[in-house]
């Protein structure tokens, strides 16, 4: 067969992305195809950082190519990838392609402590991440982060002040505990707390992200209402410990973002706290809380089961010092980097369904 694009195009649209189950070429991914006499190069680019499809994909392009063109010809395939959004016609936020949703229906099951490697964890793998600490109810991030104290910078923007986040492991942090002292006793009412949270998405300088989690207070509350009010939020991620009081409150979190005037698509279900492991032998697992509820809390909802992490002395005690536990090697690394490469696959996935989540209008 004689080379040019059109046939190089028709050979790879024989290969399918393994997560979308569509053709590279219909997707969009092949790029830039440069052909000299006996070589051609072409990107290919993937929807995640650091898909771990990538090998298979390259391998499954070499092998359609070879079996078109025969074995002369030297292949420079070029992996890249580019996070995609269905944000992109969005007044609100138009730079930020993702914005996900972390909730849990019970406290203390370890949402914050998800919500914070896992955003390290997109860092980590090249994405651009920001995340908004939108829990009322203990803001711990700026802790866990060993930002605490700090006091966010604002600038002129016309006649319009605008909030620049504070900066730490890669990541842009806004969070309600920014804005009280340390040791204060401030309760936030509901209204003044979606108050700030209106103000995070508005007024704060996000720049260009991939993601942008919300941490949220447990449960159901007026801030998760003001939050799909106030942006189109791509999915959330919900957050349970295995234990039958956990997930009853979880089916409930889970089934108010399924309410169809809220409509917000469930990306997945994490297991925290999934069994304890001693670090040093992590062959032993001990099943405290009973095992497997989070996944067949999935499993009963029909929505993907993302992944379990194991409870760790050292995940505590990272969020105590201030450094996240993704960044030590070990178990917990392997745990959350795994994790977030799972969210962002079924963001790409859910992505790709080109449905939009538009914002809600809630009539009192
Ligand atoms: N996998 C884990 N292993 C060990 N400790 C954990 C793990 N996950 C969370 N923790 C610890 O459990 C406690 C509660 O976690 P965290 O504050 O993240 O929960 P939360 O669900 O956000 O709570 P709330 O929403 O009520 O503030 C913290 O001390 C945290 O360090």
């Amino acid at each position: 067969m004689q080379i040019t694009k059109e046939a190089i195009l028709k050979s790879l649209s024989k290969v399918q992305d393994p997560d979308l189950k569509r053709d590279l070429v219909s997707l969009g991914m092949i790029q830039n195809i440069q052909i000299a006499s006996d070589q051609v190069s072409f990107k290919v680019v993937l929807t995640t950082p650091a898909c771990p499809l990538k090998e298979v994909i390259k391998n499954n392009c070499l092998e359609e190519l070879e079996s078109d063109f025969g074995t002369g010809i030297k292949w420079d395939i070029h992996m890249t990838s580019q996070v995609t959004t269905v944000r992109d016609a969005t007044p609100v936020l138009p730079q930020v392609k993702n914005i996900i949703a972390i909730a849990s229906g019970k406290g203390g099951v370890g949402k914050s402590t998800t919500s914070v490697n896992l955003a390290v964890s997109l860092a980590e793998l090249g994405a651009k991440v920001g995340l908004i600490d939108a829990d009322i109810s203990g803001p711990s991030i700026p802790t866990m982060f060993n930002v605490e104290g700090e006091q966010p910078a604002v600038k002129k923007e016309g006649d319009k002040n605008v909030i620049i986040p504070v900066t730490q492991y890669g990541v842009k942090l806004m969070s309600i505990g920014f804005l009280t002292p340390t040791d204060s006793a401030v309760v936030w009412r509901g209204p003044m707390a979606s108050s700030a949270l209106r103000q995070f998405i508005s007024d704060v300088d996000w720049g260009e992200l991939d993601y942008l989690l919300i941490d949220l207070p447990p449960g159901t509350s007026d801030i998760h209402l003001t939050m799909v009010q106030t942006v189109p939020v791509t999915g959330a991620v919900i957050v349970t410990t295995p234990q039958k009081v956990a997930l009853a409150d979880a089916n409930k979190g889970l089934s108010m973002f399924r309410q169809p005037q809220i409509n917000v698509p469930i990306l997945g279900v994490i297991e925290n706290m999934a069994y304890f492991t001693p670090e040093e032998l992590p062959e032993n697992k001990y099943y405290l809380f009973g095992k497997e509820g989070g996944r067949k809390l999935a499993e009963k909802y029909e929505v993907p089961f993302l992944g379990e992490v194991p409870i760790v002395q050292s995940i505590r005690e990272s969020g105590d010092t201030g450094y996240p536990a993704v960044l030590k090697k070990g178990v917990t690394q392997d745990a959350y980097m795994e994790l977030a490469e799972t969210v962002a696959r079924q963001v790409a996935i859910r992505n790709a369904s080109d449905k939009k989540t538009e914002i809600v209008e809630i009539k009192a």
